[in-house]
């Protein structure tokens, strides 16, 4: 499988509609490269541009759904859209991700489970996920989170046990933490013996710089590729067959010991 994991600048001073045609435009020239494109978290608004939410979001079928299923099928590839900042008919907002077949059909809407708390903004101002979601595409099992999630191993380990053999996150992670963000790439796959692919942003909203260096690691947690600060399309090529073969040589999810009890005082 080729993948390529698009890690968009996310400055101000660029509008929604013409990012949303420039992203467009780079997912198409991904056609007869990649098997499977990736976008990240909320790039028609920067994840800490808490202000713009209410006013820039959409429902599931609305304008960045519209484009993207269009520039899916027009590369042929499965998309996984990045999240949008969701409407949902009762009012209430969501920080949702889209995954686009490659003839465009929405295949699955990821809703975020772990809402980012400690400055209040996402949290306040979104509702939270409860669903996990995997989808097959390509011969594989992929599991879907997005960004702050990262931090919840118990989230991945719901999707392992789902099925899923490769982890696709799209994030808009700060440069700030993004020791952080190698670290708990890594030890995701790791620990789960499974393919992570995280899409960042790049550039600067809201006064946050953003940490870029998409990665793709692979299931023994070796690093396949990673990219710079700056706009990027990371490609990388990887057989999702070795989950298989990471699980049967070195069988530690096997030893999992599950329902352990609290200690008694
Ligand atoms: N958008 C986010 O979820 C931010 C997460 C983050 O900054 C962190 O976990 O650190």
């Amino acid at each position: 499988m080729r993948a390529s994991l698009i890690q968009v600048a996310v400055d101000e001073g660029e509008s929604t509609a013409s990012r949303r045609t420039r992203v467009a435009s780079l997912v198409r020239d991904q056609a007869g490269v990649a098997d499977l494109v990736m976008l990240p978290e909320l790039w028609t608004t920067g994840a800490f541009a808490y202000q713009r939410f209410a006013d820039e979001a959409e429902p599931i079928d609305g304008p960045t759904h519209e484009t993207m299923a269009k520039a899916a099928s027009d590369a042929g590839v499965w998309l996984h859209a990045g999240s949008i900042p969701e409407r949902d008919p009762d009012g209430s907002l969501y920080n949702t991700s889209l995954l686009f077949s490659p003839s465009g059909e929405l295949t699955a809407a990821y809703r975020k489970i772990h809402r980012f708390g400690f400055d209040q903004g996402e949290a306040v101002l979104m509702g939270a996920g409860t669903e996990l979601r995997t989808v097959r595409l390509a011969g594989t099992t992929a599991g879907l989170a997005t960004c702050y999630d990262l931090r919840f191993p118990e989230l991945f380990r719901g999707l392992v046990d789902a099925g899923a053999e490769v982890l696709l996150l799209s994030a808009g992670w700060p440069e700030r933490r993004r020791a952080h963000w190698t670290l708990l790439a890594q030890a995701r796959a790791v620990e789960n013996q499974a393919f992570v692919l995280a899409c960042g942003t790049a550039g600067t909203h809201a006064g946050v710089p953003q940490a870029g260096h998409s990665i793709v690691v692979d299931p023994w947690g070796e690093v396949l590729a990673q990219a710079g600060a700056e706009e990027e399309v990371l490609t990388v090529e990887f057989d999702p067959a070795k989950v298989a073969t990471v699980r049967e040589q070195f069988p530690a999810l096997k030893d999992r010991v599950l329902g352990l009890a609290a200690p008694r005082h």
